[in-house]
Order: C-alpha cells, then structure tokens, then sequence
C-alpha cells in the first residue's frame, strides 16, 4: 500500500512488488513507458521497499539541487551496503563521515601538484604507454577494450597510490576478476532477493554462498593492504605523493579527534574511487572511439581543430580546451550519448520531504532517471542523434545545456568529474592528434545499442589504427 499523498506508479504485487514491470536486461525502456503514463515523478516497489522514479531536466533539479539535502542521502541495509561493509564515500549516507571525506577527497583532488607530478602529467604519462601500444599496432585490427580499461585503471591508480600495473599482471587481473565478480552478484537475482526479504539473508540455502560477497574483498584486501602498508614504511610526512600519503597525513594531522578518518576507511575509500572512475572513463571512450570510427566527417574535423589549435607545439595541456569548441562539443555529445549512469546512483530521502505536490517519507529510494534529460525532447536540437551541435551555439562557440546530467547534479554530483573530464580531454586530443581510427572493412554495419549494467557499455567492436601524417 502507497503512503498518503506518495507518487503514483503501477500496481504492486505481494512481495514482488514492481519488479515484473521491469525487465532485468533493460529496464531503461519498461522506466520510460511507465513515465509517459504516470508522469515524471512515480513510484515503483523494489520488493518491499518503495521506490520514487524522477525523471526529466526540471523535476531532476528541483531534487538534486533544489532540495539538495532532503535528496542527498543512500539506500541503506541493502546488498551493496553490506558488500562494501558500510563503509566507503560512493554509498555512504548523507551525515558527517560522507561529507568530512567527500570534503577531503575533493580538496586533494583539486591541489593535485601532490609531489612532484601534477594530476594531468599523470595522465600524460600514461597515455603515453597506450600511444607505444598503438604504434606499434598501426595497420592492424584490434580490440579496444583492455587498452581503455588499462588506461583509466592506470590513472586512478597513479592518484591513489602513486603506481601504474600492467593489465595483465597479477595486481590487474585480481583487481578486475573480484570487480566482476561483485558485479554480477550485484546484477543477478540474489541480490534482488537479498534487497527484498531480510529474512532471506539467513536461511541456510545454496545461494547464501553469494550472500557472502564480502569474501571477495579479502582477495581485494590481500592486494591493497600490503600498498598501503608500504606507503606508511616508506612516507615522509607532510609530503604526500598520493592519495594514500595525504590521507595518512590526514589520518596523523586529526589524531583521536573523533572524526570518521580511520585506516579501515582508508581501504575502501580507495576501492570506491577505484570502482567510480574505471569503467565510467573506459566504456565512455568505447562509445566515443565506435562513433569516431563510423562518423570520420567528425573525426576529421576534430583533428583539424587539434592540428590549428596545437600547431608547432610539442606539449598542450587541459586549458588548451578553452580554444576547441568543437573537441568540447565531441566530447559531451560522446557523454550524452554513452548515458554512462543511466539512473545515477540511487538516492534516498533524508527526511519526510514535499516534492511537486507529493508527500515523499525519509528513507525512500529515490531513482534519478539522468538517462531521461539526457534525450530529452525540448532540451536538444537532436535528442535522438549523435551531433556535436547539441553543444553548439549559432557562433560555433561551445555550450553546455542545463540538461547535460552525465555527472548528476547537486551535492551528490560526481566527485570525479574533474578528473573525468580531464582524462577525457587528454586522452581523446592525445589519440587523435597521432592516429586516425577506421572502422574494419570486415566489421559489418556498427551496432550502437548499449549493453545496459551499473556503468552502460558498448557491445564488443574491433578498431583499425592508422598514424597520421607528421602534424
Ligand atoms: C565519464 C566518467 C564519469 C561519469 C559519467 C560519472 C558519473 C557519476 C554519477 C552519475 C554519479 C552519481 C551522482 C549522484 O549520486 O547523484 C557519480 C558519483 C561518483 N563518482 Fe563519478 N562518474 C565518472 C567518473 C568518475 C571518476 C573518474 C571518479 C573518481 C576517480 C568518480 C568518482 C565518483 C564518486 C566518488 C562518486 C560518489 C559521490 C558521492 O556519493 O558523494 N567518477 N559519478
């Protein structure tokens, strides 16, 4: 039964609830039917649990940053919950130990000049490796995906401990085989059933076995524990290389103040950002390279803004953006269309709220629908179609409109997007100011349909690379 006055939304079943309208694959296309005849704020029941569907540019704002606090909070005691041990910034609820370590994490990010390296030579440096890789690839068919995931792995790693892996060493193939293994607990029926029946939880019955996703950490941990046990060995206080150092610091600076900074936290603190910031970056470049790839006229033009912009320069850095609208402009139509995070991470009420005429209680799941601004009619000269002049005004200058939700909005907005948006620059520049990417002769006709999970990603493609002249 619907609290009084709560959102309206299809029929709930017994302890289902809403779950059979939507489909396990997709549901992106079942959130959007039900949208067009409940309205942009519905509610659905995730097994017991209600659930409030926002969707669309107004409504989206109006609770993210309209109502930011009342909105700001994480579902708590649900599977996620349990495998990340309450701990973390990602799924952290709205109160004091988020907001100390969003605080801190945005701080260190944004003075990113940690020791010697700044946050984008780090990136540099690291692209450099994919280019060797690509040279010595020219002229042949490859698959892309280890390379990206290499790469984006490989940044968030340099932020966070100062070392870059080899994708298929043993640090690398660990990490990603308990990162796909978490996933697919995550997004199978076990973790539905987990969510939805509390007393489940303890009934001795073989899927119990993935309850335990908690074991999967202490691989994780295995790997994770023993660098940050060499960071505190081999630091110098007060002059942090990394992200790890500046929390040590933080760690020494705040001694027993009481606050939430703990070593525990440390751990998955870093596991977090890691889990944020390498699929998000590797399946947006996926999306961007399969339509550079079968648009070349947008390709082309791309490299032509980077070979004026960049003439007769050896090095170029993020601020060289300010002069390539139409980079900037490929860059955000590949964001909206890649629709990395389609519903966000979920939210919840931190107190009874009023919302668009309706009563919505503390503690219910709030679903941001950013898939739905990020197509929505009236919001985009080309909702439906991949075109650069989505963020184009009539002078050819860059714009951002107010429905570009890729990063969510509010004071939950992603706290990465610095660096996301950094590496995308830097990468997509990089690569294209050396190579131009065809789409194989023998690959048949693109198929641009998303894969739908956490993160969307492409279906698998294979790349042809060949140098550009000497620019
Ligand atoms: C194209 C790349 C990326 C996209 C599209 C993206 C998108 C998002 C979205 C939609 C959210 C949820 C915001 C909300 O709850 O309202 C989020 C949260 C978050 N992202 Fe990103 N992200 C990207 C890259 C990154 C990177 C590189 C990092 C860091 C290394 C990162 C770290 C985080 C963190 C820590 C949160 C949780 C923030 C909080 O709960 O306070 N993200 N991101």
């Amino acid at each position: 039964r619907r609290p009084k006055n709560f959102p309206p939304g299809p029929t709930a079943l017994p302890f289902l609830g809403n779950m059979h309208n939507l489909s396990p694959s997709n549901p992106l296309n079942d959130i959007e039917k039900l949208r067009r005849v409940y309205g942009n704020v519905y509610s659905l029941y995730m097994g017991h649990r209600a659930a409030v569907v926002i969707s669309g540019t107004k409504a989206l704002k109006e609770a993210l940053v309209s109502k930011s606090v009342d909105f700001a909070g994480r579902p708590q005691d649900m599977f996620m919950n349990d495998v990340v041990e309450q701990r973390g910034v990602v799924l952290a609820d709205y109160g004091p130990a988020w907001k100390e370590h969003r605080r801190f994490a945005l701080t260190t990010m944004r003075n990113f000049g940690m020791g010697k390296q700044s946050m984008e030579d780090r990136i540099l440096g690291e692209i450099q490796y994919t280019i060797d890789f690509l040279e010595k690839n020219t002229g042949k068919t490859l698959s892309p995906n280890v390379m990206f995931h290499s790469i984006s792995s490989n940044v968030v790693s340099l932020v966070l401990f100062g070392m870059r892996y080899e994708h298929d060493g043993p640090f690398m193939t660990k990490l990603v085989n308990s990162f796909d293994d978490v996933n697919k607990t995550i997004n199978g029926p076990w973790a539905f059933l987990y969510d939805s029946f509390h007393w489940v939880r303890y009934l001795p019955l073989p899927f119990t076995k993935a309850f335990k996703a908690r074991q999967v950490w202490i691989t994780v941990k295995d790997i994770i524990i023993p660098i940050i046990n060499e960071h505190k060995k081999n630091r110098v206080p007060g002059e942090p290389q990394d992200f790890v150092d500046c929390y040590l610091d933080e760690l020494e600076k705040r001694g027993d103040d009481g606050s939430s900074f703990c070593p525990e936290e440390l751990f998955m603190f870093c596991l977090s950002l890691y889990g944020a910031g390498t699929d998000t970056i590797s399946s947006t470049l996926l999306t961007g390279f399969l339509y550079l790839m079968t648009k070349p006229h947008i390709q082309e033009r791309c490299q032509k803004e980077i070979d004026q912009v960049l003439e007769g320069k050896d090095v170029f850095t993020f601020e060289d953006r300010h002069n390539m609208p139409y980079v900037q402009a490929v860059i955000h139509e590949i964001q909206r269309t890649a629709n990395i995070v389609p519903l966000s991470v979920f939210h919840a009420t931190t107190k009874d709220t009023q919302f668009m005429g309706y009563s919505i209680p503390k503690g219910t799941i709030i679903i941001p629908n950013l898939s739905s601004a990020l197509s929505e009619e009236g919001q985009w000269k080309f909702p439906h179609e991949f075109n650069p002049e989505n963020f184009l005004n009539d002078k050819g200058e860059f714009v951002k409109p107010d429905a570009f939700l890729a990063f969510s909005a509010g004071s939950r907005v992603c706290l990465g997007e610095g660096l996301a948006r950094m590496e995308l620059f830097l990468i997509l520049v990089s690569l294209l100011r050396r190579f131009r990417f065809i789409w194989p002769e023998d690959a048949g006709e693109p198929d641009y349909e998303l894969l739908f999970g956490i993160t969307m990603t492409t279906k698998p493609y294979n790349m042809k690379v060949e140098l550009r002249a000497a620019q």
